[in-house]
């Protein structure tokens, strides 16, 4: 037998073996799904996840990629879920944004995403539990926060149990692949926006139009050759375009950061983030005060937005991002030292960081 036969002879007795572990260990998720529907547990269990993927990761020997590890096993988990239940997931849509990359990121395959068409919408089919997690976009690192995102924490009670990162690059799409076909290029604002130099450069007789997603861009382009699209791979592929230019964005480093919701507290892993919310009496001094707690406690604050509050002219809400878990004890101290020097306080969740 040839060498090549041999080695792939070899792969396939291990792929065998491979396939029979993963039924083994399909049969132990779906008997602790079965003892945590008992207990009124959640199925979903990011921190365990994490765990899982970090344990790996120290134990690998090689060759195998470490940075593929978690793809591998995220699939594996996602697939093992869904026989406990299948993870039905609102996102903010269409099909083929960023946002539905992010929940994909997340979630994994085997969960079952449903694009809403705006970021009230996916909160509302959370907190009426026709889906058990949401998933929106919160900022952008070059465009900034979503601010209908925070403005939506006011009068939620759904927790923040995760957040994805996902590195944005934008490509110009159409039909035929062709520039010399494109009359019209059609994105959503911020797309535009960060893609302005090169449009200035090589498009400046082409009609630009803002419409309200990068995906329903890709939809329109499928309609007609003369229309490209600003968008990601991920429409490119799902709305059967050709890549026209790859990576037209003025800018390297743009990363887009999204929020999972849910109902559910995410359990402490080491390495997590909490997320509030407050306001601070209209007095010098109020907003230093009240953050000097983290400083005392020596906790890193990763972020800072202020919005109007919308109930009094002048009256504003602060979001503050933090290291740590509210199960951690620095995080209790400062929090409780915190609460006293702020109005309203309300604590919108602790969850793992995620991947840059
Ligand atoms: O450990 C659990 O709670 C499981 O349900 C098993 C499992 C897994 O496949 O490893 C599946 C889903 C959870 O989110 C975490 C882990």
């Amino acid at each position: 037998m040839e060498r090549l036969d041999e080695l792939r002879k070899q792969i396939d007795v291990i792929d065998e073996q491979i396939l029979k572990l993963l039924n083994k260990r399909a049969e132990l998720a779906i008997e602790i799904g079965k003892i945590k529907k008992a207990q009124n547990k959640p199925l979903y269990v990011p921190s365990r996840e994490k765990a899982i993927y970090e344990r790996l990761k120290a134990i690998n020997s090689g060759p195998f990629p470490d940075e593929y590890i978690k793809n591998v096993f995220r699939e594996i988990i996602s697939a093992s879920l869904s026989l406990e239940e299948v993870q039905k997931i609102a996102y903010l849509g269409p099909e083929g944004t960023f946002t539905h990359l992010a929940g994909i990121k997340h979630f994994g395959l085997a969960a079952k995403l449903i694009p809403l068409s705006n970021i009230s919408d996916v909160f509302e089919y959370v907190e009426k539990k026709r889906c058990t997690y949401g998933v929106i976009p919160i900022e952008n690192s070059l465009e900034g926060v979503v601010n209908h995102t925070l403005d939506m924490f006011m009068d939620s009670n759904l927790k923040i149990c995760g957040e994805v990162y996902l590195e944005v690059s934008h490509h110009l799409m159409n039909l035929s692949g062709n520039f010399d076909d494109i009359k019209k290029i059609y994105s959503h604002p911020h797309a535009i926006a960060q893609c302005r130099k090169w449009l200035s450069k090589n498009a400046r007789r082409i009609t630009v139009v803002e419409v309200e997603s990068t995906a329903k861009a890709a939809e329109i382009a499928k309609k007609d050759a003369s229309v490209a699209a600003i968008a990601s791979e991920m429409a490119e592929i799902h709305y059967g375009l050709k890549i026209v230019e790859k990576s037209i964005e003025d800018f390297t480093n743009n990363f887009t950061r999204f929020l999972v919701i849910g109902y559910t507290e995410s359990a402490r892993t080491g390495n997590d983030k909490t997320s509030i919310m407050f306001s601070v009496a209209h007095r010098a001094g109020s907003l230093y005060e009240a953050l000097r707690a983290f400083a005392k406690q020596n906790i890193n604050m990763t972020k800072i937005e202020s919005r109007p509050s919308k109930r009094k002219a002048w009256e504003y809400i602060f979001y503050v991002d933090i290291d740590g878990h509210i199960m951690d004890e620095n995080v209790k101290i400062a929090l409780d030292n915190f609460s006293k020097n702020v109005n309203i306080l309300k604590i919108l969740g602790s969850y793992p960081k995620g991947e840059k």
